[in-house]
């Protein structure tokens, strides 16, 4: 990851009022280093489990230790299921995870759905939505069970939503199903490539099989959400494991619909941060709330937004960066750093 901000020091009037960790694309595998698609980033698939047990080792070390972790997708790497050792990985995973001493939520990511069906990952301990915030009196910002997103509170006033970005994906859903096809169908209408997985010549390289997107009852869900911390002033951080800002991101990894996703918070007060995993790379961008030439095709006009520049973070394989440790001070700046 290039971007790596510097901390500042905390004043008086900016003391920290909580740290969560956030660690994405671990990819464990027990195998060799190999490739990514491309040929051009390594991927250190055994070693990304020593990876992880130091970034526990650091967190649970902390004098002030996080309230959570955010684990942001690909917890082991696809090539598990074709060496049938999917479960055996991601046990193995779980258990060094069990080190923790705080809470973890698991975000899916497009790896989950080469070693998993979306059922065994409901059924798994991947499905974190027992942590989940239930905001009594609000039936409207309980989520569905179609697709796997919840919000949690880890520290009073702060808002954290989960969301699904493969809720609209031909990865992970039965093939048999009219929602398949109904993916399928987008898919094919924006890539006309025989191959799915390949961006090549695409107007929008977001497109491929590997992708996928929010559906509109998800976004609804979120818009309720965010409704909801509006007018409780709360400051909310959405998590996902596929990106939704052009500026932090290789464009071949956003969300197939980020737009939809940007047009929710964009209407909204409360966001204050979105993280993503995916991008191997890494990524930073503050968006200044306002400015919509940064997003190709937004309708959104001028000057609109809250005023408070919106941070979205694309996080570094956890396998060549490491993880990282955000400190929250009010969320006007957000302040990350390399825990090691
Ligand atoms: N241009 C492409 N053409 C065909 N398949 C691709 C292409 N890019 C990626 N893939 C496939 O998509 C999946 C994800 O790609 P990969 O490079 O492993 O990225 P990551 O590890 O970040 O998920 C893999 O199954 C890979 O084979």
């Amino acid at each position: 990851m290039d971007y790596k901000p510097e901390p500042e020091p905390l004043s008086e009037s900016s003391k920290r009022l909580f740290s969560f960790g956030v660690i994405a694309d671990i990819q464990y595998a027990d195998l060799e280093d190999g490739y990514n698609f491309q040929g051009n980033r390594r991927r250190y698939y055994r070693h990304s489990l020593l990876h992880l047990q130091g970034a526990i080792e650091h967190w649970n070390q902390e004098s002030s230790p996080p309230r959570c972790v955010l684990q942001l997708g690909d917890i082991i790497d696809g090539y598990n299921a074709q060496y049938k050792a999917s479960e055996r990985s991601l046990e193995r995973v779980m258990n060094t995870f069990q080190m923790l001493k705080v809470p973890v939520h698991h975000t899916w990511g497009n790896h989950e759905f080469y070693n998993f069906s979306r059922d065994y990952l409901t059924n798994s301990k991947l499905n974190t939505k027992f942590l989940e915030d239930q905001i009594a009196h609000h039936p409207e910002t309980v989520p569905s069970e179609d697709y796997y997103a919840y919000h949690f509170v880890p520290f009073p006033k702060f808002r954290f939503i989960l969301l699904d970005a493969y809720d609209m994906s031909v990865l992970g859903v039965d093939q048999s199903s009219p929602k398949y096809q109904q993916c399928l169908k987008i898919l094919r209408e924006h890539n006309p490539n025989t191959e799915l997985n390949s961006p090549q010549g695409l107007h929008e390289p977001q497109f491929v099989q590997f992708n996928g997107g929010f559906s509109q009852e998800q976004l609804n869900w979120l818009n309720e959400v965010l409704t909801f911390s509006d007018r409780n002033q709360e400051k909310v951080v959405i998590v996902s494991h596929l990106p939704i800002y052009p500026e932090a991101s290789d464009t071949v990894c956003l969300a197939w619909n980020y737009r939809d996703a940007l047009a929710v918070i964009w209407s909204h007060k409360c966001v204050v941060c979105f993280f993503a995993g995916h991008t191997h790379d890494g990524g930073y961008s503050e968006d200044p709330y306002g400015d919509t030439s940064l997003i190709p095709g937004s309708r959104r006009s001028p000057g609109e937004g809250n005023g408070n520049p919106l941070q979205y973070s694309c996080l570094g394989s956890s396998m060549d960066r490491g993880a990282w440790q955000t400190t929250v001070r009010g969320f006007t700046k957000c302040q990350t750093r390399l825990s090691d």
